[in-house]
């Protein structure tokens, strides 16, 4: 396997798996590669059921293996939001800046020891063919900063300080970030899953 579909339209997401599957020597294609495709309604009330929608779909329509996202942050002052609703938090536009401004304001009042957060990510492989999709996750503890620092990422990055860091995320250089992100530990259960599998993942 030399290029992989992972079914995105998020282009943060998109670089990321780009530079971690470069180390593969695999190249990455993603929807925005694939306009014509629809979009998948995001119908599940888990991360674990809209990844596997997009996966499924994306595999039905090009015709070949694709792997899916679905991925948020879990905030536990929260009671878990924005969770599997981290994308639209703020509304319907996915509006990063809004979504940042959203959490930041309801976790105003939160105290230091009750910032605990952590960002999950699934990803669901699916295949063409009939052989059963695989499902793994990764998790990247940490808390919630009082404002925003960094450029780096996407999303929610510059208010996440991940365990073991004092700056965040999106202050970290992008290989730190690819090590110790819950998505990099994900796709490193998956390269797991994936030997088992006839041809592995290269
Ligand atoms: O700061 C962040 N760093 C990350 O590493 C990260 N991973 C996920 N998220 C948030 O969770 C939503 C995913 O929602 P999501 O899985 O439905 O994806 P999406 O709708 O953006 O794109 P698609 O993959 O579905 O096309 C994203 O938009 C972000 O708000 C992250 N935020
Ligand atoms: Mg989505």
């Amino acid at each position: 396997m030399n290029e992989v579909i992972i079914a995105t339209k998020n282009s943060g997401k998109a670089k990321e798996f780009i530079q971690m599957f470069e180390s593969y020597g695999i190249t990455v294609k993603t929807l925005i590669d694939y306009p014509e495709l629809p979009d998948v309604e995001e119908t599940g009330e888990t991360f674990a059921e809209n990844a596997l929608l997009k996966a499924e779909s994306a595999a039905r329509l090009t015709g070949r293996p694709a792997i899916a996202d679905d991925s948020g942050l879990v905030i536990d002052a929260l009671d878990g939001r924005p969770g599997v609703y981290s994308a639209r938090y703020a509304g319907i536009d996915k509006d990063d800046k809004a979504n940042n401004r959203k959490v930041l304001k309801e976790m105003a009042e939160v105290v230091d020891d009750q910032r605990s957060a952590r960002f999950k990510c699934v990803l669901a492989v699916s295949f063409p063919d009939d052989r059963e999709s695989i499902i793994v996750e990764g998790d990247c503890e940490g808390r919630i900063a009082y404002e925003e620092s960094g450029t780096n990422g996407f999303g929610y990055d510059p208010l996440f300080i991940p365990e073991g860091f004092d700056q965040t995320m999106a202050q970290l250089e992008p290989n730190m970030k690819n090590e110790i992100s819950h998505r990099a530990k994900a796709l490193r259960k998956l390269q797991v899953s994936l030997t088992e599998l006839d041809g592995g993942m290269k």
